[in-house]
């Protein structure tokens, strides 16, 4: 059974109320003694981009086509066009793969985004490089595992939708905090979200609680 929330005309999909063994993929990537096994983590969050694309794939257009086998011509079906699949690098990049296992004709945008650090201990996000197609009249797929303040990802989906007019928004989350959540809604409220769960609680550092830590670190390396 697919839960979808509509609230404030945002669409909100939340995998912990339905029962996908995506639950358990969930459940390993939050696992402090599993986490270890960072080619494990990187796994799940691959395992989740796939789930969510298919997912997403039940909402796109679908054309009637006609497909000539071995032995006949059978009744089958292409989508009518491809999303672009967007991420925020580094953290996104397994989450990425695993939607473009499944989209796999479709074209990519990248953003770096940081946490400029300030002496206060607050933050600023600041973007520092974008590298995309032209996102004109297109369906974009964003993917960021974490949606902690929200703040870096409406950052750089603004980044592309001040240069391209988007026609159809899709927000792809292992993990949300309710704060992120509502900052979206706020500021992007024409956007789907697909959300693996949501935490209530974040870090003085922004960090969701529980969470699962930071996911660049844990699949990539602790960075310095
Ligand atoms: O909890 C969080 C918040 C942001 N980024 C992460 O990797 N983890």
């Amino acid at each position: 059974m697919v839960i979808f929330i509509f609230y404030l005309y945002i669409m909100i999909f939340d995998l912990s109320k339905t029962n996908s063994i995506a639950n358990v993929f969930i459940a390993e990537i939050r696992d402090k003694d599993i986490q270890k096994d960072a080619m494990r983590f990187r796994t799940n969050m691959e395992r989740l981009g796939t789930f969510f694309a298919f997912e997403i794939s039940k909402t796109l257009s679908f054309q009637q086509t006609e497909t000539q086998t071995p032995l006949g011509i059978a009744k089958t079906a292409q989508l009518t066009e491809q999303p672009v699949l967007a991420t925020i690098t580094r953290a996104g990049i397994p989450m990425h793969q695993g939607m473009l296992n499944v989209f796999d004709r479709a074209e990519c945008a990248f953003v770096a985004a940081y946490r400029k650090m300030h002496k206060t201990g607050h933050f600023e996000i600041a973007i520092e490089y974008v590298s995309s197609p032209d996102l004109t009249d297109r369906i974009v797929i964003m993917a960021d595992p974490m949606l902690a303040t929200g703040m870096s990802m409406v950052l750089c989906c603004k980044e592309l939708m001040g240069r391209y007019k988007v026609k159809e928004l899709h927000i792809v989350s292992a993990i949300a905090s309710s704060e992120g959540v509502r900052h979206v809604k706020a500021n992007l409220p024409k956007a789907k979200l697909w959300l693996g769960s949501i935490d209530e609680e974040m870090t003085s550092k922004s960090y969701i609680v529980p969470g699962l830590g930071d996911a660049g670190d844990l699949a990539y390396g602790v960075k310095i």
